[in-house]
């Protein structure tokens, strides 16, 4: 199935029999990533009494619990809701699913103890007003991401100005292949968080964050639809399914 999309001035031709999936698998087990300390996502079968929700133990179907938390257990959406005090839901936040998006791969700088994305960095790749969304992939991609246990790691971030930069660029919807697009233990500050979503200042209620994503290093660089869906959680953040289509 092929579809022509016209936007702002410009056509696209994308080809939606081949999406790119730019999500994590959520499973039950060690394999499945982790950050914030917690321990892995949990699948199991609803018991009550001697009912066990699993065909092989005698139940005509399988029904499962599932425990996981969206921030540290794989791909997921958040709105500003996630540093306010008051409450804002990510699935009031975003009503629209289709946004002009480009691929951009950085090697994250040495800086001190830390490995950070900088300003200088995204503007030798990213222009204002060329699209809605970025993919930052960060660079080595090696796929045991797709298992990383994040804790204590000190993982990438984005500099202050970085994310301040993404916004002046227009940016609304920001993804990224790490737990946070901030230091990991920063002491409550946020700064790549509230310079992207402009908080509290102006306030972006209608821009998001996904992190968790694994880009698979057979996608180029480059500029895609990207469709960014949710489950419709009420919450600050729900768990996300990014699919990217290539653009001719
Ligand atoms: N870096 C923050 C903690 C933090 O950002 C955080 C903690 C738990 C779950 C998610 C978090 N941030 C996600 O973007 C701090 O050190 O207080």
């Amino acid at each position: 199935m092929k579809a022509e999309i016209k936007h702002k001035n410009k056509t696209y031709n994308i080809d939606l029999s081949k999406a790119l999936d730019i999500s994590l698998v959520l499973r039950g087990d060690e394999k499945n990533p982790v950050a914030w300390y917690l321990n892995a996502p949990k699948i199991q079968p609803v018991v009550d009494g001697d009912f066990i929700g699993k065909v092989t133990s005698g139940s005509s179907t399988n029904f499962n619990n599932i425990q996981f938390n969206p921030h540290g257990h794989g791909t997921h959406t958040e709105c500003v809701g996630h540093i306010t005090r008051e409450f804002h839901s990510v699935n009031e936040t975003l009503k629209n699913f289709f946004f002009t998006a480009k691929v951009i791969s950085i090697e994250p700088e040495k800086i001190g103890e830390d490995m950070v994305i900088t300003e200088h960095q995204i503007r030798s790749w990213l222009k204002v007003d060329e699209v809605e969304a970025v993919v930052l992939r960060t660079l080595p991609n090696y796929i045991e991401k797709r298992s990383k246990k994040y804790s204590h790691t000190n993982w990438p971030y984005l500099e202050e100005a970085a994310a301040r930069y993404l916004r002046e660029c227009g940016i609304k919807h920001l993804l990224i292949d790490l737990p946070s697009v901030d230091k990991e233990k920063d002491a409550g500050k946020l700064l790549a968080h509230k310079a992207f979503w402009d908080h509290p200042k102006n306030t972006r209620f209608d821009a998001t964050i996904t992190e968790l994503i694994y880009v698979a290093s057979k996608i180029e660089d480059g500029i895609y639809i990207l469709n960014l869906q949710i489950a419709s959680f009420e919450n600050d953040a729900s768990p996300s399914k990014p699919i990217l289509y290539k653009t001719e």
